[in-house]
């Protein structure tokens, strides 16, 4: 179901081609993260182009079902909705947040940019301030991500993991209310809203890595449309963009689904001749009782080739049989 507030024959259809004078349709989901992360961007567009920008609210299926994400196909369900809006040419720009992207490269539609990631670990808020080693044993701790459940587990805390979705209000009100001990989010979420202080423990990506593309933003134009260049120009971070590029041919070489328990993280890092890319990951088997961690570092101009030989090294110390829950042959 695809619903726009705005009247979609006066927005923009009579583009004209200098910049200063086309108004920009920018497609975002309707919570009020989706929408916080698209008002961002119009802002800096228009801050840095004098374009003018509208956000066209795009309501999909994965935001109306209560239904668990998994059985839904993924969080790719959020994201098709709005690329279905870009090539009807209801919209001319995306907000999506980078880690629901399918891996496979949508057709007719361009990666514009990658805006500067935030802080891509995950967060605990629990009650009473608690960090996760305090919880007491049989303690609740909601999460519906695959990955997140996978690696808690893997601690061995003894804590309960219990399948939730929902929005991050929906979702931290579960421990206010005292429905459950803990939940477990993106601090880059959380800090969007001005919630960040609710957190009471930041995850270490050296226990618990994040999702890949965690933190980021990726934003989406019709792949022959001019306004590709002009949004790469104003808004793409190109060392943000080499490690989300890391992290996601990993993801897709180990064809784990975006659901999947898999964790990725790439930064770029002093080396030994300067400035290098570096990435650690992890996959696990859903209950964690196996996993795979590794890290490489490699050249901060190939991210594809990096990725690709991680994801290879993984793969031949049985990655894809912990994924897949297949025992080992
Ligand atoms: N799973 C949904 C989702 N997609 C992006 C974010 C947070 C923002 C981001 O990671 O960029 C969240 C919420 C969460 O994981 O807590």
């Amino acid at each position: 179901m695809t619903t726009t507030e705005t009247s979609l024959q006066d927005a923009g259809t009579s583009a004209a081609a200098t910049p200063g004078s086309r108004v920009v349709r920018i497609g975002t989901r309707a919570s009020a993260l989706a929408r916080t992360q698209s008002t961002t961007v119009a802002d800096l567009l228009t801050e840095r182009t004098g374009l003018v920008t509208e956000l066209v609210p795009i309501s999909t299926h994965g935001d109306v079902s209560r239904e668990p994400l998994a059985q839904m196909g993924g969080t790719g369900v959020f994201v098709s909705a709005l690329r279905d809006a870009l090539l009807r040419g209801e919209v001319d720009l995306a907000v999506h947040s980078l880690k629901d992207l399918p891996t496979a490269p949508p057709e007719g539609i361009a990666l514009a940019a990658v805006p500067p990631r935030e802080d891509p670990r995950d967060v605990v808020v629990a009650r009473d301030g608690l960090t996760l080693g305090e919880l007491p044993q049989g303690a609740t701790v909601g999460t519906g991500a695959p990955r997140r459940v996978a690696q808690i587990e893997a601690l061995g805390l003894g804590v309960q993991l219990v399948g939730i979705r929902g929005n991050v209000d929906t979702r931290i009100a579960k421990v206010r209310d005292g429905e459950l001990d803990a939940v477990v989010l993106a601090r880059a979420g959380l800090n969007r809203l001005g919630r960040v202080e609710e957190a009471t423990e930041v995850l270490d990506p050296i226990q618990v890595l994040p999702a890949p593309g965690q933190g980021a933003l990726a934003l989406e134009c019709r792949a022959d449309d001019d306004l590709v260049a002009i949004v790469a120009t104003a808004l793409d971070d190109a060392p943000t963009r080499a490690c989300v590029t890391v992290e996601r041919v990993l993801l897709a070489e180990l064809e784990a689904g975006c659901s999947a328990p898999v964790g990725a993280l790439a930064e770029v890092a002093m080396g030994e001749v300067g400035d290098e890319l570096w990435v650690r990951a992890v996959a696990l088997s859903p209950d964690g009782t196996l996993a795979v961690r590794r890290s490489a570092a490699g050249p901060l101009d190939d991210p594809v080739a990096l990725g690709r030989s991680l994801a290879a090294e993984m793969l031949a110390d049985g990655a894809a049989d912990l994924i897949s829950e297949r025992p080992a042959t």
